[in-house]
């Protein structure tokens, strides 16, 4: 066998993400989840098992912060508490992972390390690879904006492959205010028996790839739900024949299928892992545990189990078609009112999303419509001249002073904290620190209470108050500038017979 066959292709082994365009963040302290957990030496879930704060929102303790301190076992991505994994050769699908131990369901079984880059540049590296020839995938999404590519710089996690029942899942954790992609075990897993996730929204590869996975629900294609997957434009080269049926041995019926699948395995030793090549890399697995089989001797391999296939359930976030206001008044538009358009709490990092970019999903989504939040505004002079009272007149500018006076507050915050909002849009585009995020929850809800309080005010004095005389106003009942249609039948009516209804009393 070539070299080329004999060891997967040279590749940097990590176990830490390696931050290619921009700086790994620094966690704020008040950013830092501090959890409730008390070490219990009789207990060993006590410190930060289960029902640990952290652990149920994906959160991992921070060190020196957590109450159960050394005890914490909550901390094992930064611990790099791995499974212990083991390096084979398929039959045509390259290279893949297998348990060396049994490994539980639930159990945390790597973390996928790799080069964190942007999704542009996931892209371009994609489309890289693949005039490169690069027949193997490893770039994965870690958000909406940026990725994690494995192809040169990676962990063990790189390796396992693909399959449409997968004993296996990917999951994100926030760590020291970072997300990481860890692979978690979906059922029990016996040792010996290959380790595969669904690749589908994940996969960024940029080619088609037939799926080998085998399992009977197998949807024929590697990621062939994901949208790197639907954006790749590829051609099946004639003479590419590794991932083709044929090279797969077939089992016409259960009887004919080994119980297990003596499959070529590579088994270094540490020394060997670690060693250099000479070209900058390393080979294989340093930090890892010596493998468990001695060195050449075949192993038995498990198939991978056949459950149902369960799918991904995540939900691309694309605005819905349910705008009911008209293009023009998208048009009139300010940018900065759709700057303060949103805040959602992200519960897997808990921080805080200031959406300063109500573009940017459409860069992600070309065909989507972006869903704006179009308030008319209300003209208020020509809700005042149809008032006869000077003190209703009075109070509507005074609530429109105090909203006028929230919006602009919540300008003059914008501007100062837009630094801080643009540099996180750049490192991650995904939070901002609580107390910038808090800043500017109550500067919008200020705002929103001024607002509710000038439309009722406006509400309560057009439908308790006199009107100016008809001749003074513009079309019976409706005030067409504005946007406040007057009930032309109820109120209007009843007023011009000097009483006004509401609620069908008669006052
Ligand atoms: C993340 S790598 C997995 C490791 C890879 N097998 C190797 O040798 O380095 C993903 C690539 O493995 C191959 N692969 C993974 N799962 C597969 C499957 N179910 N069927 C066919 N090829 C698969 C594809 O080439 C894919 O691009």
């Amino acid at each position: 066998m070539d070299q080329q066959n004999e060891w997967p292709a040279p590749y940097k082994h990590i176990e830490r993400n390696d931050f290619v365009h921009r700086k790994h963040k620094k966690q704020k302290e008040e950013d830092i989840a501090v959890c409730v957990c008390r070490y219990d030496a009789n207990d060993p879930e006590s410190a930060c098992g289960g029902s640990c704060l952290n652990v149920l929102t994906s959160t991992e303790c921070t060190p020196g912060y957590c109450p159960c301190g050394n005890f914490c076992k909550n901390q094992k991505f930064q611990k790099c508490e791995y499974a212990k994994l083991q390096l084979f050769k398929t039959e045509g699908r390259g290279w893949g992972l297998l348990a060396a131990e049994d490994i539980k369901a639930g159990q945390f079984v790597i973390e996928y390390c790799g080069e964190v880059i942007s999704c542009q540049e996931a892209k371009w590296r994609a489309q890289r690879y693949e005039v490169e020839g690069l027949k193997d995938a490893f770039i994965i999404s870690l958000d909406a904006y940026e990725s994690i590519d494995a192809t040169s710089k990676g962990s063990l996690a790189r390796f396992i492959n693909h399959s449409c029942q997968p004993n296996c899942e990917t999951r994100k954790w926030n760590v020291l205010g970072e997300v990481r992609v860890g692979i978690f075990a979906k059922q029990d897993i016996n040792a010996g028996t290959e380790l595969a996730y669904d690749y589908n929204f994940e996969w960024y590869g940029g080619a088609k790839v037939r799926c080998l996975c085998g399992a009977p629900s197998c949807s024929g294609f590697l990621g062939a739900k994901s949208r790197g997957f639907q954006e790749a434009t590829y051609l099946w080269e004639d003479g590419d024949t590794r991932y083709s049926i044929e090279n797969v041995p077939v089992y016409d019926s259960e009887e004919d299928e080994p119980a297990t699948k003596i499959l070529k395995a590579i088994v270094p030793v540490k020394d060997e892992m670690m060693a250099d090549d000479g070209s900058g890399y390393l080979l294989g697995v340093d930090g890892m545990e010596p493998i468990l089989f001695p060195h050449s001797q075949p192993i038995s391999v498990e198939p991978l189990n056949s459950l149902p296939m369960e799918m991904d359930g995540l939900k691309n976030e694309i605005p819905g078609e349910d705008n009911n206001y008209s293009e023009d008044a998208q048009q009139r538009l300010t940018q900065k009112s759709t700057m303060i358009s949103r805040i959602r709490s992200n519960s897997a990092c808990r921080n805080y999303h200031i959406d300063s970019s109500p573009t940017k999903n459409s860069a992600f989504y070309p065909n989507a419509k972006s869903k704006t939040n179009v308030r008319r505004q209300v003209n208020i002079k020509s809700v005042t001249d149809r008032l006869a009272s000077e003190d209703a007149c009075q109070e509507i500018f005074s609530c429109e002073e105090s909203r006028n006076l929230a919006a602009s507050q919540l300008d003059a915050l914008y501007d100062e904290i837009r630094p801080a909002i643009e540099e996180h849009e750049r490192d991650t585009q995904d939070s901002v620190p609580t107390s910038v995020a808090e800043k500017w929850i109550e500067a919008s809800c200020n705002k929103l209470k001024a607002e509710f309080d000038l439309y009722s005010s406006i509400i309560k004095n057009i439908t308790c108050t006199p009107r100016r005389a008809e001749n003074n106003m513009g079309p019976q009942g409706v005030a067409t500038e504005n946007g406040i249609k007057l009930l032309e039948n109820g109120i209007v009516k009843s007023e011009m017979q000097g009483v006004v209804s509401l609620n069908g009393s008669t006052f």
